[in-house]
């Protein structure tokens, strides 16, 4: 086991797929006798990322299953470049899809070397010309001089980087790729994922990536899709649905929240953090006003703002993560800031709002 991987290869010397489109239509599963998926629709345009994002048990699974043709429909159609390939009674196999499959435990074959594990998908090319684009495709993840190697006999982070190369060397239309970074530590995480994405990039393949993980799914994907008991809630680019989500528990998905329950008057809400513009909302509706930690209020030891106490403190790398008790509140007010030697347990600080990261949602 290497503990410390090489660098990733030359960057822009991938080989290029044609890119594919992916459309699911009204596609329903049914498992257990449950609804797992149901209406479940979303088209990825050729050379798209799309992030399939949600809780546990939302169907995000069933979703890349049925797309790799592993998985049947009860109804619906899923197509692959227009063509069907799901329909119920009817499933392409997976090998026929013109798809590439990454999953989380990379699914890497233990008896075959480096090189073998990637020539395994170009079977249907001629030797030559499969050798070289296996070599094509290890070189490029940095793996060029481990080709006789076994998997066993790397990194976790070379053995997702084989995998990369593994999928994309037959140049799919297609890239399903399920928590592929999830059984990485965090500090290889941001690397890899980095440079699997300019992989991706540069293959141009329309690639359907699932996580539980709001950040990754904001920093990999053209278009985040939030799925919610088996269908898609809200569906945008990340910084659309981190700005803007739709309810309460789309909000809560992203980032833990402090909760203030107010009533509109006025065309506005009054907190005891201070007043909230609601233009949009008839007076007398009743609100959740929801603050996000980062962003969401400002510490600051003097005025204006409400006042307030520092009850806790924690460092984290280069910011404070503070709890702050202000009269009127029921619960403490979570506050992430840059981090600052002038802030402390004990301290009395004032807090401002900053109405941008304030999100307001009538009760339901
Ligand atoms: N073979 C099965 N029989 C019955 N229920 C199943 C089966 N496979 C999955 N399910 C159920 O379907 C639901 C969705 O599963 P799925 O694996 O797609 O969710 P997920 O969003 O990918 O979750 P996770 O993030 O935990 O992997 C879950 O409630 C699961 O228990």
């Amino acid at each position: 086991m290497t503990e410390e991987p090489a660098g990733w290869g030359t960057r822009g010397t991938t080989g290029v797929s044609f890119a594919a489109t992916l459309e699911f239509d009204a596609v329903d599963v049914r498992l257990g006798g449950r609804a797992v998926l149901s209406q479940f629709s979303l088209t990825l345009r050729p050379g798209e990322i799309v992030c399939l994002l949600g809780e546990s048990g939302s169907g995000k699974s069933t979703a890349l299953r049925v797309a790799a043709g592993i998985q049947p429909v009860s109804a619906g159609v899923v197509r692959i470049n227009g063509e069907i390939v799901s329909a119920p009674g009817m499933t392409v196999p997976a090998d026929r899809r013109g798809i590439g499959l990454m999953f989380q435990d990379f699914a890497l074959f233990p008896h075959l070397t480096v090189l073998h594990n990637v020539l395994f998908g170009l079977r249907k090319l001629g030797r030559s010309a499969a050798l070289a684009q296996a070599r094509a495709a290890l070189r490029r993840v940095g793996l060029g001089d481990r080709e006789a190697d076994y998997p066993h006999m790397l990194s976790g982070g070379q053995q997702q980087r084989l995998a990369l190369a593994r999928s994309v060397a037959p140049r799919p239309g297609v890239l399903l790729l399920d928590e592929p970074f999830s059984s990485l530590d965090a500090r290889l995480r941001e690397t890899v994922r980095e440079e699997t994405l300019a992989v991706l990039r540069e293959t141009n393949v329309t690639s359907l990536i699932v996580t539980h993980d709001p950040e990754e799914a904001m920093v990999l994907g053209d278009r985040v899709a939030l799925l919610r008991h088996g269908c898609i809630a809200q569906i945008g680019t990340g910084a659309e649905i981190y700005s803007r989500p739709i309810d309460l528990s789309a909000a809560r998905f992203f980032s833990p929240l402090s909760e203030i329950e107010a009533v509109v008057s006025r065309g506005m809400v009054s907190t005891p953090l201070g007043d909230i513009l609601t233009p949009d909302l008839a007076d007398g509706t009743a609100v959740t006003v929801a603050i996000r930690p980062a962003g969401g209020a400002r510490l600051s030891r003097t005025g204006p703002g409400a006042p307030g106490r520092i009850i806790s403190k924690r460092d984290a790398i280069g910011e404070d993560i503070c709890e702050v008790t202000v009269a009127g509140l029921d619960a403490p007010l979570g506050v992430r800031q840059p981090a600052s030697t002038s802030l402390a347990v004990g301290q009395d600080v004032y807090v401002t709002l900053n109405r941008e990261h304030v999100l307001v949602f009538p009760r339901v």
